[in-house]
C-alpha cells in the first residue's frame, strides 16, 4: 500500500494552520505537504513538523500564494529574471523547511515560445540546485484557465527536453481525470516519470471514492509499478470535516 501524506492547505482547514500538523499525525499520516508555506514563520512550521514526527514532503514555488496573482513565471518569455529571483527566495525558505520536493509552477502561456522558456528556466533551476528535487504538475484548464502546463503529454515532452535527474512529474489523479478523462490510464502511461502523487476525486475535488475514478484500482496500479514516493491527499472534504472524509484511507 502506498505511503500517504496530507496536504495541509486543503485538509484540516477547520483548524488553525499550526494545529493541522498534529491532527494529520493523529489520524495516521506520516508526511505532510503545504502548497504555500510562506506566510508562517519557518521556525514555527519546522517545530510543528518535528513535534509530530512528520516528513515535509512538498511545497510549491514561487512564493507568495498566487491567489489573485500570477501562478508562476516559469513559462513566461522575458520574465527569466523574475523567475530566478522567485526561485532564490523559494530556496531560502527551503533551506529551513527542507521539503523533499518543490513543485515549480509554470504560470500562464501557450505555444512553442512558452515551452522553450519553461524548458530553459527548468534547466537553469535544476543545475543551480542539484541537491534539491523538483516537480512539474499539469493543471486542468477548468481549475486553472490559461495555465501553460495543462496536459500530461506536454509534461512528458518538457521533462524529456529538460533532461535533468532532479526534475520529475507530479501526478494528480484529480487533474489527470479532468484533463484526459482517465486517471488510471494516465497513470499507466506516465506514472514512471512521477516523483510525487496527489489524489482527489473528479470533478468536484472531494475525497477519493466519489466520482468515476477507481481509487482501489489506482492504488494497486501504483503498488504494481514499484513507485516508492508519497501519495498525498489533496482534496476538499465534502462535509467540511476532514476526519469524516478519510474512509478511502486503508488502515
Ligand atoms: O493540484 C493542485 O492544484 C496543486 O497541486 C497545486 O500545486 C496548484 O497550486
Ligand atoms: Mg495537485
Amino acid at each position: 500500500m502506498p505511503r500517504f501524506a496530507a496536504n495541509l492547505s486543503l485538509l484540516f482547514t477547520e483548524l488553525p494552520f499550526l494545529d493541522r500538523f498534529s491532527a494529520a499525525a493523529d489520524v495516521g499520516f506520516s508526511g505532510v505537504e503545504v502548497l504555500f508555506p510562506y506566510d508562517t514563520a519557518t521556525k514555527l512550521t519546522r517545530r510543528a513538523l518535528l513535534a509530530n514526527g512528520l516528513d515535509f514532503v512538498l511545497m510549491n514555488a514561487p512564493p507568495p500564494n498566487y491567489t489573485g496573482g500570477t501562478p508562476g513565471y516559469a513559462a513566461l518569455t522575458g520574465q527569466d529574471a523574475r523567475f530566478r529571483s522567485d526561485m532564490k527566495r523559494t530556496m531560502r525558505f527551503a533551506a529551513e523547511l527542507r521539503p523533499g520536493l518543490i513543485h515549480v509552477m509554470s504560470g500562464p502561456g501557450e505555444g512553442d515560445d512558452a515551452k522553450k522558456t519553461f524548458v530553459a528556466n527548468l534547466q537553469w533551476l535544476a543545475d543551480a540546485y542539484p541537491e534539491q528535487r523538483f516537480t512539474i504538475e499539469p493543471l486542468n484548464p477548468v481549475s486553472q484557465p490559461g495555465y501553460f502546463l495543462n496536459d500530461y503529454d506536454l509534461a512528458a515532452e518538457v521533462l524529456g527536453a529538460v533532461d535533468r535527474p532532479n526534475l520529475a512529474l507530479q501526478y494528480d489523479a484529480f487533474h489527470a481525470q479532468m484533463i484526459h478523462g482517465d486517471a488510471l490510464g494516465t497513470w499507466e502511461k506516465h506514472g514512471y516519470r512521477a516523483a510525487h502523487i496527489q489524489i482527489g476525486a473528479a470533478p468536484d475535488r472531494s475525497e477519493p471514492g466519489r466520482g468515476p475514478v477507481d481509487f482501489p484500482a489506482l492504488f494497486s496500479a501504483i503498488d504494481d509499478s514499484g513507485y516508492s514516493g508519497w501519495v498525498s491527499a489533496e482534496y476538499t472534504p465534502s462535509s467540511g470535516d476532514t476526519r469524516r472524509s478519510l474512509g478511502w484511507m486503508p488502515r
